[in-house]
């Protein structure tokens, strides 16, 4: 189990040297500007220059998650044109093969991650995101986020249909990804309701939901969970962490999206390691303990004093933040003192 850098929006040299001044070795990135996607895939001249650019930094690229919204919905929604997207996801995946990136997350949320307010007051007055159930007929606050599809849903998603959808993917693109030595990692729905938000029903919302993910890949060495530990504590706090590391085992879990959340579903907030929903070094030594070798990113952080709002702005001046240095610091020490158990 190592620590990567991860969740980053924009590779440059700020990036780079974060990484290298907190004694990381490698990063993982999060719909990355450095890719064009243009065309409706990553060209493999570009992925293996970032890969080399990353590498020439004395950083290992780890992997990426996210291809840009455009090229996915399609397939989500299951709509006319799904089949294209399908076609150049696989060349996504091939490509990423080629230039020697291993990872690629997924997520299933059509209408993607869900806040109610994006600048609430944490501890001490940092920023954080916050969700109710409540308040989330009035639209999300993510709406113009780039993640976030441009287009809305006009006819119901139904969780069977849903199910589908994903069903539909996973027999596209697996056979390629194996092929290609490539593993996908699906990212499970946060907020993780069950009720549609948007008008599309959310489906990987429970730990039972994560291991039937796990089944409908078989055993395709090509799958894993990008276990986000704050959605996931968002469904039961850390008794559902710990459930969904024990229903799946280490190996099949691909990487982790390591943040804190205080309260669950309908209602909670992000919050600053230690103070939520979790024992950081209770989940960690649980994941290392079931056999989980992969890497561990930090993931959305608070806002603190002169940070910038992350969610707003996607350069990499606020990227390199306050609150990014103290979640990953935390971690490290967390890490340490397990290795020295
Ligand atoms: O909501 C979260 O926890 C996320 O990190 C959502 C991310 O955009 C994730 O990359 C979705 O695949």
């Amino acid at each position: 189990m190592r620590l990567t850098l991860g969740h980053i929006d924009e590779y440059d040299e700020r990036t780079a040297t974060f990484a290298r001044q907190l004694g990381l070795g490698s990063v993982q990135l999060h719909n990355p500007t450095n890719l064009s996607g243009t065309d409706g895939y990553w060209g493999e001249a570009e992925l293996r220059a970032l890969r080399e650019r990353c590498e020439s930094d004395g950083l290992r690229l780890e992997g990426l998650e996210n291809v840009p919204a455009a090229n996915f919905w399609r397939i989500q929604r299951g709509l006319p044109g799904r089949d294209e997207q399908l076609d150049n996801y696989r060349r996504t995946v091939v490509n990423m093969g080629r230039a020697g990136i291993p990872v690629l997350g997924y997520h299933f949320i059509t209408t993607y991650v869900w806040r109610t307010r994006l600048r609430a007051a944490g501890r001490g007055g940092a920023l954080v995101t916050a969700f109710d159930l409540a308040d989330a007929g009035r639209g999300n606050a993510l709406a113009a986020y780039k993640l976030t599809p441009d287009e809305p849903v006009t006819e119901p998603i139904t969780a069977e249909q849903m199910w589908a959808h994903h069903r539909y993917f996973l027999d596209a693109v697996l056979p390629v990804a194996e092929e290609a030595g490539v593993r996908l990692a699906l990212h499970p729905d946060d907020p993780p309701v069950d009720v549609p938000l948007g008008g599309a029903a959310r489906i990987f919302t429970s730990p039972a939901a994560l291991a039937e993910a796990a089944r409908q890949a078989g055993g395709s060495p090509a799958w894993g969970l990008d276990l986000c530990v704050g959605t996931v504590s968002e469904m039961g706090g850390e008794p559902a962490v710990l459930e969904v590391v024990d229903r799946l085992g280490g190996d099949r879990i691909s990487y982790v999206h390591f943040r804190d959340v205080r309260g669950t579903v309908p209602r909670f907030a992000e919050c600053f390691l230690g103070e939520g929903n979790i024992s950081p070094p209770r989940v960690l030594r649980h994941l290392r303990d079931a056999g989980f070798t992969g890497f561990v990113i930090d993931d959305h952080v608070p806002a603190m004093v002169g940070d910038r709002d992350t969610w707003a702005d996607t350069s990499s001046e606020a990227y390199v933040s306050r609150g990014r240095a103290h979640a990953l610091g935390y971690l490290q020490g967390v890490l340490a003192a397990l290795d020295a158990d």
